[in-house]
């Protein structure tokens, strides 16, 4: 076997190695070194500006003028979900699902996975008809019904109400856990990865400055004690201070 070969087992492993990127002389990253086992749901907290969008991207592979250096290797299919839906607005909300699928079982296992998001009635409806909520439960359906080793997630509930977000975030590991894809997800909202992550990572001055292990069962509850304390840390860490000790 060549060295070049992906063993099953590193499918939606995730490593940096000394990896920085910038844009027009400015550093964002600051060779980073990092290692995602496949299958972990990681959040990535960090405050803003400090390139959390760059480095999801860079997975991703986007932004091909950035300058880099070093190595950023995602073994296995990648999806990306944006805190914009992106559907298109002239396809059906199937359609949009299935996009350049062309296995012939796309559309069924399309509308099984709106049946999931509890979208199964809005299939052939156009996108411009359907609530913000509801266009990123099709955008999670989307990304799913591509099976990727790797969901990259950049705030995709940032722009939805309290409780839209509460319900995505119980779909969100509902389908991880029958999926099993490695997350990484960006987000601002620290209660959010406490609630949905394995491990959270804070970003702070192009290096990940925390790096936190959660062995919580879910569904977890924010009144538990672990989850209280390190809500306060990460809390601190983001230049917010909190009452709890
Ligand atoms: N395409 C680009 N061209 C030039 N500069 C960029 C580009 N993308 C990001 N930057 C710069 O990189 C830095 C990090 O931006 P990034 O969007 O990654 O931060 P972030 O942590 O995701 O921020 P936020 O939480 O506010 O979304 C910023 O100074 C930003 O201006």
């Amino acid at each position: 076997m060549s060295a070049l070969q992906t063993l099953p087992s590193q499918l939606g492993s995730v490593q940096l190695s000394g990896f920085s990127r910038g844009f027009q002389g400015n550093n964002v990253l600051d060779a980073i070194d990092l290692d995602i086992p496949s299958g972990q749901f990681v959040a990535l907290l960090g405050e803003s500006g400090c390139g959390k969008t760059t480095l999801l991207r860079a997975l991703a592979g986007l932004d091909a003028h950035a300058q880099s250096a070093g190595v950023a290797r995602v073994q296995g299919n990648v999806s990306v979900l944006f805190q914009d839906s992106r559907l298109l607005p002239w396809l059906s909300v199937i359609d949009n699902l299935t996009l350049g699928l062309t296995h012939e079982q796309a559309t069924a296992a399309a509308q099984a996975l709106l049946n999931d998001v509890g979208l199964g009635d809005k299939a052939q409806a156009w996108p411009a008809t359907l609530s913000g909520g509801q266009k990123q439960r099709a955008a999670l359906a989307r990304s799913l019904l591509r099976e990727p080793h790797v969901l990259l997630a950049d705030e995709p509930f940032g722009a939805l109400d309290a409780l839209t977000r509460m319900r995505m975030h119980l779909l969100l590991r509902r389908l991880v856990e029958r999926v099993r894809p490695t997350v990484i997800l960006v987000t601002h909202d620290v209660d959010e990865s406490l609630l949905l992550a394995d491990r959270i990572l804070v970003l702070k001055d192009g290096k990940i400055a925390q790096d936190h292990a959660l062995d919580l069962p879910h569904p977890r509850r924010s009144d538990h004690p672990a989850f209280m304390q390190l809500r306060s840390t990460l809390l601190g860490s983001l230049g917010v201070e909190t009452a709890i000790t």
